[in-house]
């Protein structure tokens, strides 16, 4: 409970006390005027001061009670445990005939994204909501959470705003939990069970928070919260071991807390994927972030900004055992040629640019000792997976991928032919396509740890000639490409029966040059022909030639670099 202070308080009154102490008071005072009888003057204002000694009695005892009785905590929007007690609440008031579904006026927006301080059962059940359905009131709600009478209130965050979206800004909410009990542990109760019911809801999914600076308030730098559904890690394609090696090795990063403390060595743990646009490492993460149920809380050291100060607030912000991933770290800094123009920026010792200069020219504000620090220094925070992404490791400065701060280094290359063969498999799964699916589907998962010698093994003549000279083109600079497309395959491989998936898969691998289109590409190829797996290896080679012609066009060499 970071942003939540919790203390023993009575925050008000009830408002219909309020009014009634208005109306109480005007009423002594029109008595007094109005009557010429002075005798019922005086009787209305006795009537009238016993009105009010009664109201601040009560008003007392309130107070008194509340202070002995009841445990108050506070949520900001912005933090994660907010989140948490929006969707109890939620789930609460759907589950309870409370006052949210008498509310009568609400805010109402379409439906973008999966958290819901929602009445659905407000609105006719039968009807699917795109909407959601935002009581606007202030006044407190009570409901009953396992035996306790727990009492809600919203309202907004003086002096912090939201950009919600089309040059519109809101004020941020804040919520007060009141519970009727002298329990203090009931408090803890309520929430953890909060955020117990948080990750059961979020199970499908992964959990991704931005930065965002156009949020200004306390806690307000990663405010931005999307789902996406959780991708298993067995839809990743890479060489085999990779992806294994990564999982238990963060695996054992999160379990081993007490050791690092022990050993006295700070208990992080710094990851670089590294290859070209495409390749499947920012896929990896998120698998990796589902699989381990992780939040990621990804930055972007590119966006305009983000500076030192941003970065070390956006770091120390970051919840114990979670993510934190740096997308494209390259672009934090100068490339060496800038280096060389005199741009001292990225050195290390250098404590930051001139933000004004660096914004003006639209570069990065952010210092390698910045970035050093937040990674492991003073301002690093212990306990998290820090991952970093780039396509250009060679511009990366080798303070920054020392052990230590980068521990594991994953390199990613452009598509192999196992990949190219996982990947047809992938999208054409037997059970989607039974009419092309084996009699025996032998091949149709080749063994993660088998050698490549089994794929190639399946390779007709044909097809392993085809993949030796496509593989010397893919060598070739732009330049010297000689405009020809590779040759389509003609019969199936051997092993495997003429027409199947398997026999498919090997045909389309061969028909790819190995090391020179991403996964991505091909992804993006195989999308276009997701009905028709014959079709979408009759077309592989033209494809290829296609993408080779372009690229010449272009000037660029393999991948999309
Ligand atoms: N190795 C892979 N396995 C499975 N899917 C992949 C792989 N590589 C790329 N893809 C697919 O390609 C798309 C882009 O992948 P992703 O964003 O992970 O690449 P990236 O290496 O992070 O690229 P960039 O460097 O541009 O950020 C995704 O839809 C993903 O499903």
């Amino acid at each position: 409970m970071s942003h939540q202070s919790v203390e023993s308080a009575a925050d008000g009154i009830s408002p219909w006390l309020t009014s009634f102490m208005g109306l109480s008071s005007v009423f002594a005072a029109i008595g007094m005027v109005s009557h010429s009888n002075l005798g019922s003057g005086v009787k209305l204002f006795v009537l009238g001061s016993l009105v009010e000694t009664g109201r601040r009695l009560c008003q007392w005892l309130i107070v008194r009670f509340r202070i002995q009785y009841a445990v108050t905590a506070h949520f900001s929007e912005g933090d994660s445990a907010y989140e948490w007690m929006v969707l109890l609440v939620t789930q609460e008031e759907q589950t309870q005939d409370n006052a949210w579904r008498r509310s009568r006026d609400f805010t109402v927006t379409a439906t973008n994204s999966r958290r819901k301080w929602a009445v659905q059962t407000w609105v006719d059940p039968n009807v699917k909501g795109h909407a959601e359905y935002v009581p606007t009131y202030e006044h407190p709600q009570l409901f009953r959470w396992r035996g306790y009478w727990v009492e809600i209130r919203r309202r907004a965050e003086p002096g912090s705003m939201r950009y919600s979206g089309s040059g519109v800004y809101q004020e941020l909410q804040a919520m007060t939990v009141t519970m009727y009990t002298l329990d203090m542990n009931a408090l803890s109760g309520l929430v953890e069970d909060a955020r117990a019911r948080y990750v059961e809801v979020n199970r499908p999914n992964v959990i991704i928070h931005l930065a965002d600076a156009s949020n200004f308030g306390p806690s307000l730098i990663w405010n931005i919260v999307k789902h996406k559904v959780r991708r298993p890690l067995s839809s990743i394609i890479l060489e085999p071991g990779v992806v294994d090696t990564l999982v238990h090795d963060a695996q054992d990063f999160l379990a081993s807390e007490d050791w690092y403390v022990e050993a006295g060595i700070p208990h992080r743990r710094g990851y670089l994927l590294h290859g070209p646009p495409g390749t499947g490492k920012t896929s990896t993460i998120y698998a990796l972030a589902g699989a381990l149920n992780l939040e990621i809380y990804s930055l972007s050291l590119a966006s305009s900004f983000v500076d030192d100060a941003f970065l070390q607030r956006a770091a120390s912000s970051i919840p114990k055992n979670a993510l934190f991933l740096i997308e494209d770290i390259d672009c934090a800094f100068a490339s060496r040629e800038d280096d060389d123009e005199g741009d001292m920026r990225a050195r290390p010792g250098n404590a930051g640019i001139n933000a004004g200069d660096a914004a003006r020219s639209g570069r990065p504000l952010v210092s390698l000792s910045g970035l050093l620090n937040v990674i492991d220094g003073v301002g690093s925070e212990e306990g998290k997976l820090f991952f970093a992404t780039t396509n250009y490791i060679d511009r990366l400065d080798p303070a920054l991928l020392r052990p230590g701060r980068i521990d594991h280094k994953v390199a990613y290359e452009l598509s192999t032919v196992r990949q190219a063969h996982a990947l047809f498999l992938r999208f054409f799964p037997s059970s989607r396509f039974p009419a092309f699916a084996d009699v025996k589907d032998i091949k149709a998962d080749i063994p993660a740890d088998a050698p490549d010698s089994v794929l190639s093994s399946e390779k007709s003549e044909e097809a392993e000639r085809r993949s030796e000279s496509d593989k010397s083109k893919s060598s070739q600079s732009p330049q010297e490409f000689d405009g020809t497309a590779p040759t389509p395959p003609t019969h199936p491989p051997a092993s495997a029966p003429a027409g199947t998936l398997s026999a498919l898969a090997v045909a389309f691998a061969a028909a790819i040059p190995p090391g020179e289109f991403s996964t991505a590409e091909l992804q993006c190829y195989l999308q276009a022909h997701k009905t028709a797996p014959a079709g979408a290896v009759a077309g592989a080679c033209a494809w290829v030639a296609k993408m080779r012609t372009e690229r010449h066009a272009r000037g660029t060499g393999g991948g999309t670099r």
